[in-house]
């Protein structure tokens, strides 16, 4: 059954017909009322490849293990940064906002489990080998890194037989800003004000930020008075830009609430608060579909594969049958390869549009405490909507494969070795299969991967691997040349259309649908003007200058204008008519 959740619960829920979603994702099918929702497994789109064929990790054709994960990593991904002309850092930061709403693979236990320690004892441990010739090795004698394997179905005992393990998603699967509101009924209440509609917010230097997170691992040892926020999602103090999103999406909720509240005195605490955080996940799918998506797809391919709609009208595509699960492919290889995009170091901008300085992406990791200091929100603000991106390629900053999580240490972690091993652990089929899968030749020798990688990386890629069909999907797929428009291969494209697709159409709260759960013609009008630059502008403490397109660069055809010149939500269209 679709339906068995993680924890042996099988039995769904009973649902009411809400017009408003759960916080959990339970009820957004109302045949199937646990697809989607929090602690049920990703799905697959081709069957797992474990080495047992049960959950054991792959190993290559000829038995032997495969290479290690950080020497790939080391070999194949070196830091070479080369900047996007066009996209603004805000696109890759979106991309983690979309991440980090859809998905969060589930861990249980420390995350410190080194062969140095008796923790690799733990059966979930499975630490990251590092090569003897590696700088880390070499430099600070470190021999491995911590990496604790994904629980899944099996852990709950509730699969029974050889059936291959499944991982479990432990945040819900719908585009639903579960980030913001939480992801159950317990994680969402603490984060509510219980009056006008609001989430809880603590003032300082004249400005709304969220509450301090007194139980959150990452927030532990810091000193009582450093910030340290609690959010929706768990991850929300990961990155400085990262948290600088949450940030402004909190005050976009509390600024539409507000407005609701004069509008509509009438209304109670969780009416206000419903219809906020409708308005607020509508811009965010929005934003996300209309205005960002294309950057890393094609807008061609979006409208072709019915992702968007070229339309002024309701698009009523929701269907039942369609299961709106995160896919394991998607999320821990295809959208992966974006990591690719990240920068190394954060610009300060003022409003002239001058950087004046910039921050270290390593140094500032799980410490969001810096957005607080002097101007610091707004300067980044406009430095996420001024500086570029990276390319996305197979180079990435040496900040997140060397430094990442560093702390006061000279390394920390390599996040290119971990999504290959990440892919290991998950024994997601290989890559020549997806080649198959997604309707290029299967490779017989490494040689035929010539029509879609340049001959260094094929030449790489038959040193390292010993066979053609050894070759792991965030490997393969992260090397292929681009389908352009789109900024990523065709095996990648063609996972991350499959999720897209689901993601719309297995959502029976989609925005652009009609009928009881959607909004009025005129309001769904509204909703379609909200863009990337207006929240920025909307909810950052003093900016007053945004280029229209945020995503964009600044250039003459996308100058800075005032902020009151870019198209707003009109939210007089949710007055009462009948108070
Ligand atoms: C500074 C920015 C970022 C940092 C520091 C970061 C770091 C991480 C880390 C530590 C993980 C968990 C790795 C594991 O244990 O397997 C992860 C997972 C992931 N990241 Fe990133 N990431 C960043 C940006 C992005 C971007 C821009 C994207 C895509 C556009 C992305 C997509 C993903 C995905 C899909 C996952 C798996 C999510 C899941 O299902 O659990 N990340 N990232």
């Amino acid at each position: 059954d679709d339906s068995v959740k993680s924890d042996c619960v099988v039995s769904p829920p009973p649902c009411t017909k809400s017009k408003y979603r759960s916080y959990d994702g339970t009820c957004n099918n109302l045949k199937k009322p646990l697809l989607g929702s929090s602690n049920t497994p990703y799905r697959r789109l081709l069957p797992a490849n474990y080495g047992d064929g049960i959950s054991s990790p792959p190993l290559s054709k000829s038995g032997q293990p495969l290479p290690l994960a950080r020497y790939i990593s080391t070999t194949v991904y070196p830091d070479i940064p080369l900047k996007d002309p066009i996209w603004t850092l805000n696109t890759m930061q979106w991309g983690q906002i979309i991440t980090h709403d859809l998905a969060l693979l589930k861990t249980t236990g420390s995350d410190t489990c080194c062969a140095n320690d008796n923790s690799t004892k733990d059966e979930k441990c499975w630490p990251i080998t590092i090569p003897p010739l590696d700088i880390m090795s070499l430099v600070s004698n470190t021999k491995c890194m911590s990496f604790l394997r994904t629980d899944t179905d099996r852990d709950g005992k509730c699969v029974e037989g050889n059936q291959p393990a499944e991982q479990i998603n432990s945040v819900n699967h719908f585009l639903d800003l579960s980030i913001v509101y939480g992801i159950s009924d317990e994680s969402h209440k603490q984060l509510r004000e219980n009056k006008g509609g609001r989430l809880i917010v603590e003032q300082r230097n004249d400005q709304d930020w969220p509450p301090h997170d007194p139980t959150n691992p990452t927030c532990l040892g810091k000193e009582k008075k450093e910030a340290c926020y609690l959010a929706g999602d768990t991850r929300v103090n990961q990155n400085t830009q990262l948290t600088l999103l949450q940030v402004i999406l909190l005050r976009e909720h509390n600024r539409i609430a507000d407005v609701l509240f004069k509008l509509n005195p009438h209304w109670d605490d969780e009416t206000i608060f419903q219809e906020a955080r409708k308005i607020l996940i509508a811009q965010h799918q929005h934003i996300s579909y209309y205005e960002m998506l294309h950057i890393f797809l094609g807008k061609k391919e979006l409208v072709k594969e019915k992702i968007i709609y070229e339309t002024e009208g309701f698009v009523n595509d929701y269907d039942e049958n369609v299961d709106p699960a995160v896919l394991n492919e998607h999320s821990h290889a295809a959208f992966r390869y974006f990591h690719s995009l990240i920068a190394g170091h954060l610009k300060l901008v003022l409003e002239s549009r001058l950087s004046f300085s910039k921050v270290r992406l390593s140094s500032w990791l799980n410490r969001p405490s810096i957005l607080e200091e002097e101007n610091n929100f707004d300067d980044l603000s406009r430095g996420l909507a001024t500086q570029s991106e990276y390319l996305a390629d197979a180079f990435h900053t040496s900040e997140i494969t060397q430094f990442l999580f560093r702390g006061n240490n000279t390394f920390g972690k390599d996040l290119k070795a971990t999504d290959i091993q990440r892919n290991r652990d998950h024994g997601l089929a290989r890559y020549n299969d997806y080649r198959e899968y997604c309707g290029l030749k299967r490779a017989k020798t490494f040689w035929d991967l010539l029509g879609s990688m340049s001959p260094l990386v094929v030449f790489k890629l038959s040193k390292i691997y010993k066979n053609v069909d050894d070759i792991d999907l965030s490997v393969g797929g992260s090397l292929e040349n681009h389908a352009k428009p789109a900024m990523v291969g065709t095996t990648f494209l063609c996972i991350i259309k499959k999720q897209f697709y689901r993601t719309r159409v297995g959502d029976r709260f989609w925005f652009e649908n009609g009928g009881e759960t959607g909004f009025t013609l005129d309001q769904l009008k509204e909703i379609r003007k909200s863009s990337i630059s207006r929240l920025l502008c909307d909810n950052s403490h003093n900016v007053k200058l945004m280029q229209p397109r945020g995503f964009e660069k600044i250039s003459l055809i996308n100058l800075p204008t005032s902020c009151n010149n870019l198209p707003a939500v009109n939210l007089t269209l949710w007055k009462d008519p009948v108070p």
